[in-house]
């Protein structure tokens, strides 16, 4: 489902979950929302996910930047006959992150005493979590936390040249103390007590970073909106810490 809404003057659409390659959907089908998104309009992405941290600074519940990542799902989302309307066949992949969001979310961050790190993620088929040696491997690849999901995503997101922030919740940690007790329930739990930092940055973020604002006569449809809201708050801020796009 979309959700659709607005956050300070910025038209805003939720994606209410995603989906996964280990789903058994095809990286056509994971993708395919962002295409969508790119159609409707959207100028700007953001994109959360839950992962595995590797980086011996993190700890469960970090909220880490992502600022680039390393493609090691078995199957590539552009892969195959390229479509000229979406975006070119050799997609540069020099800045996937941007920059600008970045800077603009840490600067956030250090106002509203969050305390976040920044990292590289590593995209892994699942649905199983990593070995210790897979976790080991992760790292030495160069990358800080890894997941099953993001990757294909900000892939077609830069296709489409769609201006992509990631960020990751760290739910467990890959090493010999903590990998025991991996489990999807653990990683749930996790994500949730992340959530409301994580919420207030995203939050701030997008009323902050450049970008169309609604138009005088949206308004009005902005202060029913409003109240609405205020009054379905606790409902709709739910959304906010599901895998998310904005614009
Ligand atoms: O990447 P997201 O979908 O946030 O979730 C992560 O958490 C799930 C495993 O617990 C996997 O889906 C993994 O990718
Ligand atoms: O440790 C992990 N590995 C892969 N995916 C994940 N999603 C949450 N934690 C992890």
């Amino acid at each position: 489902a979309l959700v659709f809404g607005t956050i300070g003057v910025k038209k805003v659409v939720a994606m209410q979950g995603r989906f996964h390659f280990y789903e058994g959907y095809s990286m056509k089908e994971v993708t395919f929302p962002v295409r969508v998104l790119k159609y409707l309009g959207v100028e700007k992405l953001i994109v959360s996910n839950a992962s595995g941290g590797v980086n011996p600074n993190y700890k469960v519940g970090s909220i880490v930047i992502i600022k680039d990542h390393i493609n090691f799902m078995p199957e590539h989302p552009l892969r195959g006959k390229n479509d000229e309307r979406f975006g070119p066949r050799f997609v540069n992949m020099s800045e996937p992150y941007s920059v600008e969001m970045i800077a603009k979310a840490k600067e956030i961050a250090q106002e509203l005493n969050i305390e976040v790190h920044d990292g590289v993620y590593l995209g892994l088929q699942g649905p199983t979590f990593e070995t210790l040696s897979e976790y080991r491997m992760v790292k030495i690849l160069g990358a800080d936390c890894v997941g099953m999901s993001t990757v294909p995503e900000v892939i077609v997101a830069r296709h489409m040249e769609l201006e992509t922030f990631g960020v990751s919740i760290i739910t467990d940690m890959g090493d010999e103390e903590s990998i025991l007790s991996v489990s999807h329930k653990e990683v749930l739990e996790a994500a949730k007590k992340a959530e409301p930092n994580l919420r207030k940055l995203v939050k701030e973020l997008i009323v902050r970073v450049n970008g169309h604002p609604l138009k005088p006569n949206q308004m009005h449809c902005l202060s029913i909106f409003e109240w609405h809201l205020h009054h379905c708050l606790k409902w709709y801020i739910q959304f906010l810490y599901l895998p998310t796009f904005f614009w």
